[in-house]
């Protein structure tokens, strides 16, 4: 006996027979999360319906009825506390039809037995896939099994099919029979030479990632350990955006006027209107340049060799939107910032690679691209997506990548043909504008660096940006969100679901060249820098190497 106060041990009751347990995740921002109830509310009742025609009950886990107006799990405290009252060896699904935050629910499927399920709705009106992509991914980081699926509502035969084998197996096997380890290269070939050459720079002379704040919106896959991350070369700078804001207050305002007129004289476009609630304002944007001064000046200070701003959680209350400083960063062509004494111009015809949301894998993949691309010659801008959406058009399959608010002008085809349009209200109150346009159609190379077993590894693939008329391109625009970057991507040799099964990240890489045998020339010089780097290249697709 003892006189202790011991805690009483947790009991949870045993699964019922065949019945799946349901959560639902959601964002921070309650904004979001009482916009998107009502579109997750559909996939829900889809979802059940499907597991209802095959014999089996389906039991929410938490209450869709709740005093918040709206039924997601929105804190990780909410979701340690619902998943106290899961049985552990309970089949468990996560319906997701919109971006969520993946720290809420990692907890609890952390300690989770039974089989895991994430599924999200084959829909482009709000980021259900964007948030399964970024679970599953950071499931994967985690080593926690689970297994996934997608489907516009849950009555086509594939859907319903692989819905079925698992609810009697616990697992449906992805098809990655698109992905190959990277053979052999030779080491004469002029890329391999480079790749190999510029590996070792990079591990001989190191590099600084610069991180205004880590763990953006929850996406534990896109934090690397430092114990991964150091052995390529590359070290990060942690830095607070409490920083930035206050680098921001030290910009004049003759300063951030600059940056406006050379982006008018380049052609650029703003969408201003008046209600600063709703509308692009000069306010709004005169701050995003005093932003992208401040990222420079302070990236300057601290020899930075990439930057990324967190933006999405915290500055979000104080500043609009980091956008438009993003996407004028990772462009070569951009306006110039000097040195707080207006001696130096800092990078001074370079882009500066940004990784929006603090997203590592896109840091040291954005950083070795501009590096290859730039000993090539070639246009180093690259940038990231979201994996968004996607639909057929004339017998391809084309993906709608599109992040949140800013590409490089470059792959627009240049700032005349790039705009800014306000952010949407819900994931940004304080508003700012994006950096946005339709990706050019041309060659590209697209990646994801990713941690799998505790290492990382890279997966490598080629494809180009669709030719779309102009309103097919509205209609994916209208169908999503009209203000950000699109890019028709179609990728080579990889399907739909191959994509969606394999990819472990939100966030695509892309970056141009000027031709297809120049990608794949510069694809070969990638792999080369990765392999001697010691990261596992997979390749995927239709892939000359
Ligand atoms: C605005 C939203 O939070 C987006 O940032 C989200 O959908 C993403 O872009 C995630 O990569």
């Amino acid at each position: 006996m003892t006189s202790y106060l011991l805690p009483t041990p947790l009991v949870r009751a045993p699964a019922p027979e065949r019945t799946i347990f349901t959560v639902a995740n959601g964002d921070l921002r309650q904004a979001a999360n009482l916009k998107c109830w009502p579109t997750q509310e559909q996939l829900e009742a889809d979802f059940s319906s499907a597991v209802n025609r095959i014999g089996w009950s389906v039991q929410r886990a938490h209450s869709a009825d709740t005093a918040s107006g709206h039924g997601f799990i929105d804190s990780q405290r909410m979701g340690i506390e619902v998943f106290k009252t899961i049985p552990s060896d309970a089949p468990i699904v996560v319906v997701e039809a919109v971006w969520q935050y993946s720290h809420h629910v990692l907890a609890g499927l952390r300690a989770h037995r039974g089989p895991i399920l994430v599924v999200a709705n084959w829909a482009g009106d709000y980021p259900g896939l964007v948030g399964l992509l970024n679970l599953t991914a950071s499931l994967t980081k985690a080593g926690i099994a689970y297994s996934s699926l997608w489907s516009a509502d849950f009555t086509d035969e594939w859907a319903v099919a692989e819905l079925q084998t698992w609810l009697q197996t616990g697992r449906i096997v992805p098809d990655e029979s698109h992905v190959r380890d990277l053979p052999v290269l030779d080491a004469a070939q002029p890329e391999v030479v480079l790749g190999v050459a510029l590996a070792h720079q990079l591990q001989q002379e190191q590099a600084i990632i610069g991180i205004f704040d880590e763990g953006c919106m929850g996406m534990y896959n896109a934090i690397i350990d430092d114990e991964l991350l150091n052995p390529l070369g590359i070290y990060k700078e942690r830095l607070s955006q409490s920083a930035l804001f206050a680098e921001m207050a030290r910009v004049t305002d003759a300063e951030a006027d600059t940056v406006k007129t050379w982006l008018d004289d380049a052609g650029f476009t703003f969408h201003f209107g008046q209600d600063d609630a709703a509308d692009l304002t000069p306010d709004q944007v005169h701050s995003q340049f005093k932003m992208y001064i401040a990222a420079l000046r302070i990236s300057d200070d601290y020899g930075l060799d990439a930057v990324g701003i967190q933006y999405q959680q915290g500055l979000k209350d104080l500043v609009p939107a980091s956008d438009l400083a993003e996407g004028l960063l990772n462009n070569v062509e951009r306006p110039p910032v000097f040195s707080r004494d207006g001696s130096r111009e800092l990078y001074a015809g370079l882009a500066l690679p940004h990784f929006n949301e603090v997203d590592e894998g896109v840091a040291v993949d954005a950083l070795i691209t501009n590096r290859v691309w730039t000993a090539m010659g070639l246009d180093p801008a690259n940038t990231l997506h979201d994996v968004r959406w996607g639909e057929e058009y004339d017998g391809e399959f084309v993906w709608v990548f599109e992040i949140s608010g800013s590409v490089p002008a470059s792959h627009n085809g240049g700032y005349d043909k790039s705009y800014s349009m306000r952010q949407p209200p819900m994931f940004f109150p304080l508003g700012g504008g994006t950096l946005s346009g339709i990706s050019k159609p041309g060659e590209i190379v697209w990646s994801r660096v990713f941690i799998m077993d505790g290492v990382l590894h890279v997966d490598l693939g080629r494809g180009h940006v669709a030719d779309l008329p102009a309103a097919e391109t509205q209609r994916r625009l209208d169908a999503t969100d009209p203000q950000w970057p699109i890019m028709n991507a179609v990728l080579h040799g990889v399907t739909r679901n191959q994509l969606m099964g394999r990819h472990k990240a939100n966030h695509a890489q892309v970056v141009y060249a000027p031709d297809a045998d120049t990608a794949d020339r510069a694809l070969v010089a990638k792999a080369a820098l990765f392999h001697e780097l010691g990261v596992l290249v997979h390749l995927c697709g239709d892939v000359i190497a």
